[in-house]
């Protein structure tokens, strides 16, 4: 069942349509992303979609809720990460989060999730005082403590390390695993990847495509590429002869063979028959960010 449905989305500033036409819809339990590069009216379209922004056109529903005419309701289901400049420098970081849970009216329990966040050594901590990543487990804690059913994270990971990264996505994993929604705003292709089951891929404020993660994928290309160093001398015509293989060239002392399908069986099965033996093999296959340069025409990052 859809949790969020978004309309036929329109913003504008001034002159500018940031955001021209968006549409999707997020199933209840899904992580659903939002991928763009930098400008691409992701931002704005999650903020319309919490209710912080107007939007010219189009129609937004979560859980039901209109995000403006029923925005106090809103507030009880609905936990977004806030900007570093909500919150008072001198403010320490468990009166930030006792202050938020009094916001609603069934807040988990604020302390376990400072654990979970890694953040109870730093309780007594003023939130001036904390660094980038420590600023941005707090963000995550305070979208969290109201028990929402839908978490709307905007550049979730920004600014961490790799590991802490890895460990925001583990809190993520399990937060969606007691079924809540979330909506996740990301330029990086690794979270995406790892994290989303579909994504909506933005640029430039329109909608390039829907899709799981390997779908994009799919969409765009299924070719294989498998690269290895042949021990002895192979006829490139007994590759070129397999319905699987595309093409054949040398790189090098490499060959690099390019498919579909089964590619690395029907090659290893014919290396054998010929007695050779394919050394430093590597299986090359489309990624997200090939998809994304082949959906938008430009690679996310410039
Ligand atoms: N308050 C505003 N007034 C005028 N223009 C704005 C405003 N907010 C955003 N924009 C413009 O609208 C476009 C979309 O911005 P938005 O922040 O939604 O993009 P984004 O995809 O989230 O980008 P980023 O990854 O850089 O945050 C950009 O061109 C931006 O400059």
């Amino acid at each position: 069942m859809a949790i969020i449905q978004v309309d036929n989305l329109v913003k504008r500033y001034g002159d500018h349509t940031a955001v021209d036409g968006v549409g999707f819809t997020v199933d209840e339990g899904e992580i659903f992303g939002i991928l763009g590069p930098n400008g691409a009216g992701k931002t704005t379209t999650v903020e319309c979609v919490e209710g912080l922004r107007t939007p010219d056109d189009g129609v937004i529903r979560v859980c039901g809720l209109d995000p403006r005419r029923d925005e106090a309701d809103l507030r009880q289901v609905l936990g977004a990460q806030l900007q570093e400049s909500e919150l008072p420098d001198k403010l320490r970081v468990d009166e930030a989060l006792e202050l938020y849970s009094s916001f609603y009216r069934a807040p988990v329990d604020w302390r376990e999730l400072a654990d979970t966040l890694n953040l109870t050594d730093k309780l007594g901590t003023r939130f001036k005082q904390l660094s980038g990543g420590q600023k941005q487990r707090l963000s995550i804690a305070l979208a969290l403590v109201g028990d929402p059913r839908v978490a709307v994270l905007d550049e979730l990971t920004t600014g961490l390390d790799p590991q802490a990264r890895r460990d925001v996505w583990d809190l993520i994993e399990r937060v969606r695993a007691r079924g809540v929604t979330i909506l996740l705003v990301t330029h990086f292709m690794e979270e995406a990847e790892r994290l989303c089951d579909r994504l909506a891929v933005i640029d430039a404020g329109r909608l390039v495509a829907i899709d799981t993660p390997a779908g994009l994928v799919a969409k765009v290309d299924d070719r294989q590429r498998i690269r290895f160093r042949p021990s002895g001398p192979l006829d490139h015509a007994v590759l070129t002869a397999l319905p699987e293989v595309t093409a054949v060239e040398r790189a090098g002392s490499q060959l690099v063979v390019t498919g579909t399908g089964n590619l690395l069986l029907a090659i290893t099965t014919v290396l054998a028959r010929e007695h050779v033996i394919a050394a430093d093999l590597r299986v090359e296959q489309t990624t997200l960010d090939d998809a994304f340069v082949a959906l938008t025409g430009r690679p996310i990052e410039p």
